[in-house]
């Protein structure tokens, strides 16, 4: 007999729970200026069906990340290692799609969408633990938890921040309003650059006092939503989180990852630290490479991750050993692109709420909203 319930941690796969292939909806809002037209215009229905399988799938990837991240959001305590976090996140996602990516391809099918982001204080995005690091969450802590879960190649990349010190409270407040507001005025037809200066006005509407000291919250000006297409986190087109002229037009059919950061610092990001989030380059040139194990390591890559963003930790657990020359040679002939640590100033908090809405021909699905942001 299927178990019916999920376990604590959760291991008991999504499709388990929900049979015959039918996944909970994400939150449907219906487009504001042409909204009786497109509900029920029977063009747009007769698209929308087109589109049962990549609905499906969607619908499944982001169950997983729900269940996968109120578990985490329970967990996660000052104390633990950014290893075990990240272990515990990872486990479970595997767990929920049914697919432990250990076996060659498997990780195509189904399982991590990218590496699991732990980025904390002014380091605001693609901070992820190589093996051996050995840092513990600390009680005043900011830490951004990126979450990726794709299954068939459709990518669901939100994230949430925790915070043990309520002192925090009105960045991330901030920050989950300022996403949200984003959702709310994303639309078919919307001009990327208005977005900006929505998003950047209800961010800088905030301060936060920390230490005695009151911080105007500051929209990181160089950070941005993005387009998500097949297997591909990054589609050519980005969402400004600040006042833009960008006259871009979101379309119907599109994948937005609406994702906004706040920060205490400069409101600038930039490179600095270790990498640990490498991607295939999806327009790589066939380079001739001198480096046999550059040579293996691209076919171990290829056949894992495809064009899925991946992680140093990712490369471990498939035994693979002794790669970083060969990755390392990969990244200079611009075949592997790497993705360094984005930080703010030093001693500056940073904080980040993001989710992934479907233009839907009929509707603006939020696919990833939960009952815990
Ligand atoms: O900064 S991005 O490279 C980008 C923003 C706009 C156009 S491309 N990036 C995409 C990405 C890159 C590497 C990853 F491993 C995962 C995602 C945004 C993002 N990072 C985390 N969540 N969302
Ligand atoms: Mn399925
Ligand atoms: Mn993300
Ligand atoms: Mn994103």
């Amino acid at each position: 007999k299927k178990a019916a319930v999920q376990s604590d941690p959760p291991r008991v796969p999504i499709a388990q729970l929900f049979p015959n292939n039918t996944y909970p909806k994400g939150q449907e809002v219906e487009y504001v200026n042409d909204n009786l037209y497109r509900t029920t215009n029977e063009e747009k229905r007769h698209l929308d069906n087109l589109n049962s399988e990549f609905l499906t799938d969607y619908r499944h990837a982001a169950e997983a990340h729900r269940q996968a991240r109120q578990w985490a959001q329970k967990n996660i305590k000052p104390g633990q290692t950014l290893t075990d976090i990240a272990n515990g996140i990872e486990d479970s996602v595997r767990a929920l799609v049914g697919h432990d990516g250990l076996t060659e391809g498997d990780a195509i099918v189904a399982g991590m969408g990218f590496p699991t982001g732990l980025s904390i204080n002014h380091c605001a995005a693609h901070y992820t633990p190589n093996a051996g690091n050995k840092m513990v969450l600390q009680e005043d802590d900011v830490m951004k938890v990126d979450i990726g879960v794709h299954v068939n190649g459709r990518i669901v990349d939100s994230a949430f921040t925790v915070a043990f010190n309520p002192v925090y409270d009105p960045l991330l407040e901030a920050v989950k309003e300022a996403t949200n507001a984003g959702i709310r005025e994303a639309g078919i037809d919307v001009r990327v650059g208005d977005l900006g200066g929505i998003i950047q006005e209800v961010m800088e509407s905030y301060e936060v006092e920390i230490g005695g000291t009151t911080y105007p919250v500051k929209s990181i000006r160089n950070l941005n939503g993005h387009t998500i297409n097949h297997y591909s986190i990054h589609g050519g087109k980005s969402v400004p989180i600040v006042k833009s002229k960008d006259q871009t037009k979101m379309e119907e059919g599109d994948v937005f990852a609406i994702e906004t950061f706040g920060s205490t610092g400069l409101g600038h990001v930039r490179d600095e630290g270790e990498v640990s989030h490498y991607a295939l380059r999806g327009d790589a040139s066939k380079v001739d490479l001198r480096l046999s194990s550059a040579k293996s390591l691209l076919k171990v890559i290829e056949k894992n991750f495809g064009t899925l963003p991946f992680c140093r930790r990712y490369i471990d657990r498939l035994g693979v050993d002794k790669y970083l020359l060969g990755l390392n040679s990969l990244v200079a002939n611009g075949i592997v692109e790497a993705y360094p640590p984005l930080v703010d100033k030093k001693g500056s908090y940073t904080a980040q709420y993001e989710h992934t809405i479907l233009l839907r021909p009929t509707v603006k699905e939020v696919i990833s909203r939960g009952d815990d942001f």
